[in-house]
């Protein structure tokens, strides 16, 4: 991943927020409080839904896309609403958990075994009555990856069993005219706690 970033071989990178998040930023529909990004890239999502009222933490494993963020954000206006971290996400273990993860093309970028792992880290992260939002692309049959393919299913497939039930799977309207017809936006949250299954 460093080496995409470093040599700027990055098409996953749209350079600018993305439209629904942004969206549903804007609309109040995202929790206040601490939110996670995990794989955050440039971190042009981070800073969109960073405000007065929730602190954002974008984390990357990548030294050049956390550099890059912090370039490109460092005179934001907002800065004081937003961290990003070097950081790998399956071991990193903060102090305080996060109202809110949003995943943005982080899931099909990990190997799929690496899946269940994924979903016990959220699990992890994430405060009882916190909420996951994924945008689940690229739905499709290719083969191989990063990008994997994914489906709503296989976020199932992880999620329930770490107590998260979708509250709301939708098409996702406002995806890029590239990625239109292969993302959903699902909406998260835990019902069983895990202590008690
Ligand atoms: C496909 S890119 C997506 C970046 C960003 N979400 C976007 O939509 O532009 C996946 C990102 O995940 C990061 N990544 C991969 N494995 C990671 C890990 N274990 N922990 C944190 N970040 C990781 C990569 O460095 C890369 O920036």
């Amino acid at each position: 991943w460093d080496k995409c970033w470093e040599e700027g071989l990055t098409p996953w990178d749209l350079g600018s927020p993305t439209p629904v998040l942004l969206h549903l930023h804007n609309t109040g529909s995202l929790p206040k409080g601490r939110a996670l990004l995990p794989g955050c890239g440039s971190g042009h999502d981070v800073v969109a839904i960073a405000c007065a009222e929730r602190h954002v933490v974008g984390l990357d494993i990548s030294d050049n896309a956390i550099k890059r963020a912090a370039q490109l954000f460092s005179g934001s206006p907002k800065a004081e609403h937003f961290t990003f971290l070097k950081t790998d996400f399956f071991t990193w273990c903060p102090t305080q958990l996060f109202d809110l993860i949003c995943d943005y093309t982080f899931f099909c970028a990990i190997e799929p075994k690496l899946r269940s792992m994924w979903a016990q880290k959220i699990c992890d992260l994430l405060k009882p009555d916190g909420e996951l939002i994924t945008l689940i692309y690229p739905i499709d049959d290719h083969e191989g990856g990063p990008p994997y393919k994914v489906s709503v299913a296989d976020y199932e497939e992880v999620l329930r069993p770490v107590g998260f039930k979708a509250m709301n799977i939708v098409d996702n309207e406002l995806a890029i005219p590239p990625r239109k017809g292969r993302e959903k936006l699902g909406r998260w949250k835990r019902t069983v706690h895990q202590s008690s299954l």
